[in-house]
């Protein structure tokens, strides 16, 4: 049973699980597209609300992203009604769904092999792959392939979603040449059997794209890119010309697209659109625009996600210092993909009031390298992650007060067989601190509330890490222990600006900042030993 088949039937009321009638209250789950009645419990926490979608409608808890009026519930421990949420109330459920599904090839008589696939490729992409692995066993050229569903040739140009849409699928592959090459015996005839996972997206679009280059947006004209990012850039605008139209992501709240290859066997780049960003107008998820300008995350506005990825790049300082502004050398300390802003005109791009091409459909959003990975850390244990990969990210974290890292944002990667962990998904960084937003009355303007986050992020981890603080400790000081106690970080900034004087400078505020953070950090010090 797929997704979207199980979305579609409501929960039903177990008996039994209702002990306490009048805590009972009835939610309703908008899910691709249907809504669900739900049965829970005020006192219930969001991790067993979550469990009981998983039971009643398979979704593993993983993958869901609950939302209740622009908000993610994201704090597993805390309860239904601490945020908020009573009866008859709407609450968005947004999936993670894999791209990849899992194809695998098999003659008559046993498994030959078994690769992932993108399920926004065509068919003449999954031949070509065919091809690719083939080369072990037999030699099997693109041109002698034909696939088959149910008796029916396949256009090169159908996509695989196509095919194996809400179910597992069986085409056949016929070779119309014997192998010429092979270190088994040829096979005629392959079975190709798709295993296809849930699909919450709609079909996908093939409509004309009108040609429109990829273009930077540049605001300093001093600032000279990489020649890795002018490759990127070059790379997907020739794709584009190739007709060779973004993808859209099936993960994530907001718009993603993978920008491909001239041709058309890789992805060059992910573009994130400003207008599409989770509580943006013209999100493709379904999520409600935002009524308060406030982001998914408490402290950042919808709209800023792309320009805090391109601020997440130049924030992740090379070991050798800050990037100059000729873009030398382009990898920072945590490994951050070069991102830039970009504007591009494509109609793949979700479109709700019409596309015709004009300036209005232009999209503007942040544009970083795609990084060839073998999934998420959500599909691996932690055990093998190398201590200084983890603290990388740490320490990038920490001082840009991420508030949204977790395993599905951090990227596995290899170079000479260890494991390299990529950080991405960087629409949260430096959020402005509600505390700190009191500043502005003493004239900090948005920009310089997330400068000092920055500021007030890095001195605690210079002092944390200077007492010998676990990054764990230093990470615990930022975090609230539930929804609404204040973390440790956020009672030190309170106490620096209860005794602040009015008319006091950024730099006294920061001192007193400082002083409250030693004697906080000496005390932590002396409890962990
Ligand atoms: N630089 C990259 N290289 C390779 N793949 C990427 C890169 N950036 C994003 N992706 C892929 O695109 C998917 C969607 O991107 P991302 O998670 O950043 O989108 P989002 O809408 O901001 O997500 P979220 O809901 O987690 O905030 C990711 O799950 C990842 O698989």
């Amino acid at each position: 049973m797929s997704a979207v088949d199980v979305a579609l039937s409501p929960f039903h009321i177990e008996s039994g699980y209702i002990h306490n009638r009048s805590e009972s209250i009835v939610i309703y789950l908008t899910v691709a597209g249907s809504v669900i009645p739900m049965c829970i419990l005020e006192s219930d926490s969001i991790a067993s609300v979550k469990l009981r979608i998983q039971t009643c409608k398979g979704f593993l808890v993983k993958k869901q992203k609950l939302v209740f009026e622009g908000k993610e519930l994201s704090r597993n421990n805390s309860l239904v009604k601490d945020y908020g949420v009573s009866s008859g109330d709407v609450l968005h459920l947004i999936l993670r769904v894999s791209n990849f599904l899992v194809v695998t090839v098999e003659s008559a008589f046993r498994k030959e092999f078994e690769f992932q696939v993108d399920r926004f490729r065509n068919v003449g992409y999954l031949k070509q792959k065919i091809a690719e692995q083939a080369k072990g066993f037999a030699f099997i050229n693109v041109e002698d392939q034909e696939i088959l569903c149910n008796g029916e040739k396949l256009d090169d140009q159908r996509l695989i979603d196509d095919i194996c849409k809400n179910r597992d699928a069986i085409v056949h592959l016929v070779v119309q040449k014997p192998a010429q090459i092979c270190s088994k015996p040829a096979k005629r005839d392959l079975e190709i059997y798709v295993d296809s996972h849930v699909n919450e997206e709609g079909i996908h679009k093939k409509s004309p794209n009108v040609g429109f280059p990829l273009q930077p947006v540049i605001i300093n004209p001093n600032l000279k890119f990489s020649p890795a990012i002018w490759s990127m850039l070059a790379s997907a605008t020739e794709g584009l010309k190739k007709w060779k139209n973004p993808i859209r992501s099936s993960e994530g709240t907001g718009g993603a697209y993978f920008m491909q290859h001239p041709s058309g066997n890789k992805y060059v780049a992910v573009f994130k659109p400003i207008d599409e960003e989770p509580m943006a107008v013209n999100n493709p998820r379904g999520l409600p625009p935002s009524t308060d300008g406030e982001g998914l995350k408490r402290g950042t506005k919808v709209g800023e996600g792309a320009l805090r990825e391109v601020a997440a790049y130049i924030l992740d300082h090379p070991r050798t210092g800050p990037r100059s502004i000729d873009g030398e050398p382009e990898t920072g300390f945590a490994g951050v993909p070069p991102t830039i802003m970009a504007k591009c005109l494509n109609s793949e791009f979700n479109h709700p009031h019409g596309y015709d091409g004009g300036p209005e459909n232009i999209k503007v959003g942040s544009l970083q390298m795609f990084v060839k990975n073998y999934g998420s850390c959500e599909d691996m244990g932690p055990r093998d992650f190398p201590v200084e990969e983890v603290h990388k990210i740490t320490v990038f974290d920490i001082r840009t007060a991420n508030a949204d890292r977790h395993a599905g944002n951090i990227l596995m990667s290899r170079e000479g067989g260890r494991i390299v962990l990529i950080p991405i998904d960087h629409g949260y960084c430096l959020p402005e601190n509600k505390d700190i937003d009191l500043l502005s009355s003493f004239g900090w303007d948005l920009s310089s509330e997330c400068a000092l986050t920055l500021r007030i992020s890095t001195m605690l981890l210079k002092k944390g890490a200077s007492k010998g603080l676990s990054p764990f400790a230093i990470g615990s000081i930022m975090c609230r222990e539930t929804l609404n106690k204040e973390s440790v970080i956020e009672r030190m900034v309170q106490k620096a600006y209860d005794s602040l004087l009015p008319g006091m400078s950024e730099a006294v505020f920061l001192e007193t900042v400082s002083k409250i953070m030693d004697s906080e950090l000496d005390n932590i010090s002396l409890r962990l030993v």
